[in-house]
């Protein structure tokens, strides 16, 4: 009987899911097992995501005659232990495209080797092969649309059941002393997300299955932050819940209008992850080192301000408290919140990034980085810097009636429709609310392009 373990990270599913076909393909009996390791990159409302997600697929395996056994510490130290203390002859992962923990997986597998341990390692969290969507000259492209012309015609689905039972082993006695259980968050803090979301795989199957009657509304229906125009599926594709073969291939199958539009989104995430698999410093570093000069502000009053939504500028206000609430926010939102931070306020766009990655249940490297760097223009593709987001611009045009913003700024409720987007402009106060926004539109536009014009001497 040979003995395997089945290590789950960011693939909490159990269908469509290519390493756990092969490891049950390849073993008599099956250990699977998560390791929580606080330095695995796992925020705070993305950890709250954790939690509810490993405790719907420890029910799905549970149904199966299996048992997930959830255990906490250093995977470098841990995982070579367990292989030895089972007698496992492999250990099974799917690919992160992190280059940290790619670089981590890398070392674990030296160390099993030196045991004459395999680690078996297969895809399921992306539709791309990096290396292989190259320009003619064989460079990594460095702007969207080309990329996702070549890489669309080379993606591909293969259905996977989920697998009708799972082995239950046990966890060796050696290991008992590292079982663990992920805690609520105290104070509860969460308790807003969970009227909107539901971790697990049938919930990101279900989401897919909500998409689609409304798939032909998308295109103009995703930039209304209002509605729920979008699929919401991000923190499920994070946390791996779905393939994302799947979502390409049923919203292929479905066609008509939208679909494409659909792809071409799920596009965005893969070459999110093109650019970080290509690029690695741009995790911390300008993709563009031009602005490698830029004389950031450092004020943290002000990135409070803006974190805690009391800018004085309704739209981006209203996002950051969608995004303290629900751990969500709506993406033409995060534009505009972006570009009100890193250009109004001229503050630096790592410390935005830092703040989506504490706050969002989606919080993914990879897309929050290239979010953030588009944004800021200091990334690829053609964003240019001085494309600069009005915000009572963008919430007349995307809220005209308010609704959004009614939503989540109570105290301007009473405003009329077209008041609601800049107060200042009428002279009105509302009690509880900034009398005007933290940095003047046009003043911080302004000092925006003057930064720009001062690099580019
Ligand atoms: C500053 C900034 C930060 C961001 N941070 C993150 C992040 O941490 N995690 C994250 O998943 N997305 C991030 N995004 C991208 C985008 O905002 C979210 O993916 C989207 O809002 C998720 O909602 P949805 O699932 O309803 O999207 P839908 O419109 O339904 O799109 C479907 C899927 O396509 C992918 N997608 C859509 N837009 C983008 C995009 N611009 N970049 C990459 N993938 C995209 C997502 O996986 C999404 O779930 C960020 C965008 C910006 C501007």
């Amino acid at each position: 009987m040979t003995q395997g373990i089945f290590w789950f990270r960011r693939d909490l599913r159990l269908a469509d899911h290519p390493a756990l076909e092969r490891a049950i393909q390849s073993h008599d009996a099956l250990l699977l097992v998560y390791v929580d390791d606080d330095a695995d990159g796992i925020f705070d409302a993305s950890r709250a995501w954790l939690r509810r997600s490993l405790g719907k697929l420890a029910e799905d395996i549970r149904a199966r005659g299996g048992e997930l056994h959830l255990i906490a510490g250093d995977p470098e130290a841990l995982i070579p232990a367990l292989a030895l203390a089972t007698g496992a002859a492999a250990v099974h992962i799917s690919a992160l495209h992190e280059p940290d923990a790619d670089a981590r997986d890398a070392r674990i597998a030296a160390a099993l080797a030196a045991s004459g341990i395999a680690m078996r390692r297969a895809g399921g969290r992306l539709l791309t092969d990096a290396d292989a969507v190259l320009t003619q000259s064989s460079t990594p492209f460095r702007v969207f649309t080309p990329f996702h012309k070549t890489a669309r015609p080379t993606w591909r689905h293969r259905p996977r059941e989920a697998p009708a039972t799972l082995s239950g082993c046990a966890l060796p006695s050696s290991l008992e002393g590292a079982r663990t259980t992920i805690a609520a968050p105290r104070p509860r803090w969460d308790s807003g997300f969970w009227g909107m979301w539901a971790p697990g795989e049938a919930a990101a199957l279900a989401r897919l299955d909500d998409l689609l009657p409304r798939l032909h509304a998308y295109p103009d229906a995703r930039d209304v932050p209002s509605v729920e125009g979008t699929s919401r599926l991000s923190p499920h594709l994070h946390f791996g819940e779905i393939n994302p073969s799947r979502i390409f291939d049923v919203v292929q199958q479905h066609g008509g209008i939208g679909a494409d539009k659909y792809i071409a989104e799920i596009g965005w995430r893969e070459f999110a992850y093109y650019v970080l698999h290509h690029w690695p410093s741009s995790l911390n570093d300008n993709f563009n080192p031009k602005f490698d000069a830029m004389p950031w502000h450092h004020d943290p009053g002000q990135l409070e301000a803006w974190q805690y939504g009391r800018t004085g500028v309704p739209l981006v206000d209203a996002g950051m408290r969608q995004l303290w609430h629900e751990g969500w926010m709506h993406n033409r939102v995060r534009m505009v919140v972006a570009s009100w931070l890193t250009k109004h306020m001229g503050i630096d766009w790592r410390q935005g990034a830092a703040w989506f990655m504490h706050a969002l249940v989606d919080a993914d490297l990879a897309s929050n980085t290239l979010g953030w760097q588009w944004v800021a223009g200091t990334g690829v593709d053609a964003a240019p810097y001085f494309r600069i987001f009005n915000p009572a611009t963008q919430s007349r045009r995307f809220d005209p009636q308010g609704a959004y913003l009614r939503r989540w700024l109570p105290e301007l409720r009473g405003l009329g429709d077209d008041a609601i987007h800049a107060p200042w402009e009428r002279g009105l106060r509302v009690p509880g609310y900034p009398v005007k926004p933290i940095v003047d539109l046009s003043a911080g536009r302004d000092a925006a392009l003057a930064r720009l014009a001062a690099l580019a001497k």
